[in-house]
C-alpha cells in the first residue's frame, strides 16, 4: 500500500488553533490539487479528533474528477476511513453519509453497540488492536478491501502514529503563510513525540503555491 499523507499548516507547524475548529490554511490552488490527490487514492483516512472538530465529508469537489474514476471504472468517490477505537463517530457525520463507502477502523476495545450502531449506519467496521487501533493490521485489512492508495488528511495525533510506524511513504506540506501559535493547538504530528531516531525525511520538491509553499518529501 503506498501511503500519503497530505496537511496544511501554519509557518509554526499548527493544523489549527487551540480551538481546534477547521481554519482555512489552503488557497483555492492547494485545494484544487488536494482534490488531485484525493481524485487519483483508493480511500482518504483521517482520524475521530478530525472527524469530530471539522466533520468532514472527504468527497471530490471537482465534477471531471468523479467523472475520469468513473471512466476508469472505479467508484466516484474514493472511500472514506475513520481512525476510531472506540468507535465514537456520530451517525450524522458527514463522514457516514451514502456519498461513498466509509470504513471505521476500531479496536478491541469499542463496545458491541457502538459497533452495530455504525454498522446500521452503513459503515463497513474493521477491528484492529487491542486498545488503540493498530494501523499495520488495519492496512493489512484495507488491503484485503483494494485500497493499494491511501491518502492521510490528519490529524496530529494519527500522523505522529503513522510516523511511528513508519508506515508514511510520501507527504506533502502546504505551509500557509500565517502564524496560528498556541502550545495546545495541534501540530503536523502530536503524539507522544520522538526523543531519538527522529524520521528522517528526503525533500523531493519545494512549489509557491497561493501565498504559501508546497513541500514534497519521500519518506
Ligand atoms: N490543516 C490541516 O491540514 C488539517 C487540520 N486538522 C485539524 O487537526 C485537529 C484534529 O487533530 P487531532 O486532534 O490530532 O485528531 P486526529 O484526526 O489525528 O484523531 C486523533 C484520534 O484518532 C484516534 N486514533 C485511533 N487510532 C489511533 C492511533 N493508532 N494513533 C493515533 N490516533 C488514533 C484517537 O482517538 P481514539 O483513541 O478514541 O481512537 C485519537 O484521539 C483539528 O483541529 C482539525 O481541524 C485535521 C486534518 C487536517
Ligand atoms: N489541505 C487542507 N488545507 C486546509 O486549509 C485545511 N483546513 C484542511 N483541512 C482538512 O481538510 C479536510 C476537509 O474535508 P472536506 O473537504 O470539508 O470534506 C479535513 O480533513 C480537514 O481537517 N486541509
Amino acid at each position: 500500500m503506498h501511503v500519503h499523507v497530505n496537511a496544511a499548516t501554519s509557518v509554526d507547524g499548527k493544523l489549527s488553533s487551540r480551538r481546534r475548529e477547521q481554519i482555512k490554511i489552503s488557497g483555492d490552488n492547494d485545494f484544487a490539487r488536494v482534490d488531485e490527490i484525493r481524485a487519483n487514492s483508493d480511500a482518504v483516512l483521517v482520524g475521530v479528533g478530525t472527524v469530530l472538530a471539522d466533520d468532514p465529508q472527504l468527497a471530490l469537489d471537482a465534477s471531471k474528477h468523479v467523472a475520469a474514476r468513473e471512466a476508469r471504472g472505479e467508484s466516484p468517490h474514493p472511500a472514506r476511513v475513520v481512525a476510531d477505537s472506540r468507535a465514537r463517530t456520530p451517525v450524522d457525520a458527514r463522514i457516514l453519509n451514502d456519498v461513498a463507502e466509509t470504513y471505521v477502523l476500531v479496536s478491541e476495545a469499542a463496545p458491541a453497540d457502538r459497533i452495530d450502531t455504525l454498522e446500521a449506519a452503513g459503515a463497513t467496521v474493521v477491528v484492529a488492536g487491542d486498545e488503540r487501533v493498530s494501523f499495520p493490521e488495519a492496512f493489512e485489512s484495507l488491503e484485503v478491501e483494494g485500497v493499494e492508495r491511501l491518502m492521510v488528511e490528519g490529524g496530529g495525533e494519527v500522523i505522529f502514529s503513522l510516523f511511528s510506524d513508519e508506515l508514511v511513504d510520501e507527504l506533502t506540506l502546504y505551509v500557509g503563510s500565517m502564524v496560528i501559535g498556541g502550545r495546545d493547538a495541534p501540530t503536523l504530528a502530536d503524539g507522544e513525540g520522538f526523543t531519538e531516531q527522529f524520521p528522517r525525511l528526503s525533500l523531493r520538491d519545494v512549489e509557491r503555491v497561493d501565498d504559501g509553499v508546497l513541500l514534497t518529501y519521500d519518506c
